[in-house]
């Protein structure tokens, strides 16, 4: 045991069952920099070279066994007669990767295409138009893929009895002209904006029986899903409609041990009630020129790992590596199933010789960006 920047820092001595790659918001456009609705900076085209890095990296490492996308691949603001040309351009890159990519939808990609086209696009492994899933990485643990707009205003046609239920929700819940705004509202009450969305009665019961398998089979379970679903984990205004409804079914078994999101684009951490873990990732927008946002989990038997790649240019010298993980006291400890979880909330790159040490990284000790080598 050591520590760093004032956190425990413990050295791993295992390999993990395996490891997959994560990556959020990537929201790409052949448009000039722009900033957020709320004024945040976005980097429309830098945001394809963050996931270029991110997969040079990857496959640089050669443990990662596939890539989970977090939705919005592409930005609202791209030209719509672009889009197809976009999302192409994008899952180019992801097709670099050596190995599978899941994706899931966000706003972003429904603000550009119909839902039905992105779950083909996006070769999402379903025998339907649904953009929920699950599958098995490894015996004993799943994924869950939920799709976070089944139930919304967005994606479904006009005349379609999903887009009018959703738009009835939004009008009892929000009182705002512009549905997108969340003037007004309280608390988490400030989730109910049209860029959000739900998830609709029958994924709800397909994610109980999977939960239910998975609980039978004594599987481990992760959860994605483009929105967040802990009020502690995010801005209210970018919660999940019915995150209560799907955390009451998720807290029904044991096995849900992290729940991952993006649209978030600040990032965020949590652990719930029942101590599940809710890690929100940062967005790749959102990351001036030269910096990066991505990174990997690390699946152990008894715990998982957020670890953020090491730049490249700096191999070994001062820098926490991911054989090394940054515990808080967030622990989980073991559980009933003798299956815990570590979240690294942090995995602070130091490269002194380099001087790597960017500003970046040390505004928060939340934020996975690494600062890497120039394009
Ligand atoms: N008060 C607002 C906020 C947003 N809009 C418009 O809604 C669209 C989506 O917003 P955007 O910030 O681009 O959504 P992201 O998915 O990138 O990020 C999610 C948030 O960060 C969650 O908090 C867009 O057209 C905005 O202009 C709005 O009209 N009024």
């Amino acid at each position: 045991m050591a520590v760093a920047n004032g956190v425990l820092v413990r050295a791993s001595t295992k390999e993990p069952l395996f490891s997959f790659g994560v990556i959020a918001d990537v929201q790409y456009a052949d448009i000039p920099d722009g900033r957020s609705f709320l004024g945040a900076p976005r980097y429309y085209r830098h945001s394809i070279s963050v996931l270029q890095r991110a997969v040079r990296r990857w496959n640089e490492q050669g443990n990662i066994k596939f890539l989970i996308n977090f939705g919005d691949i592409i930005d609202g603001h791209c030209p719509k007669d672009k889009s197809l040309w976009a999302v192409h351009k994008v899952l180019d890159e992801f097709d670099k990767f050596d190995g599978p990519t899941y994706h899931m939808i966000g706003n972003h990609c429904l603000y550009n295409l119909p839902r039905r086209k992105l779950v083909s696009l996006l070769k999402m492994p379903t025998d339907s138009d649904r953009a929920y899933y699950d599958f098995l990485p490894f015996p004993e643990f799943r994924i869950v893929v939920l799709d976070a707009y089944d139930f919304s205003c967005l994606g479904w046609p006009d005349d379609h009895s999903v887009t009018a239920a959703a738009m009835k929700l939004l009008g009892e819940r929000n009182p705002n002209t512009d549905k997108n705004s969340s003037d007004g509202l309280v608390g988490v009450d400030r989730r109910f904006v049209k860029f959000n969305g739900g998830v609709g009665s029958e994924q709800l019961s397909w994610l109980n029986d999977v939960l239910q398998d998975a609980s039978t089979h004594q599987q481990t379970v992760i959860i994605c899903s483009h929105l967040p679903m802990d009020p502690g984990s995010t801005s209210p205004a970018a919660l999940m409609w019915n995150y209560d409804e799907v955390m009451a079914i998720v807290h029904q078994y044991n096995c849900v041990k992290a729940c991952f999101a993006g649209h978030d684009h600040k990032g965020g951490h949590s652990v719930d009630s029942h101590s599940v873990h809710h890690r929100i990732l940062e967005a790749a927008l959102e990351c001036p020129p030269g910096t990066s946002s991505f990174g990997h989990v690390e699946v152990y038997p008894d715990r998982l790992l957020l670890a953020a790649a090491a730049p490249a240019s700096c191999p070994g010298d001062g820098l926490i590596s991911s054989s090394v993980s940054v515990v808080r006291r967030s622990s989980v400890g073991s559980s009933a199933d003798g299956v815990g979880v570590e979240i690294l909330l942090v995995l602070l790159v130091k490269c002194s010789r380099t001087g790597i040490v960017s500003s970046h990284t040390k505004i928060s000790l939340r934020r996975f960006i690494t600062k890497g080598p120039p394009d």
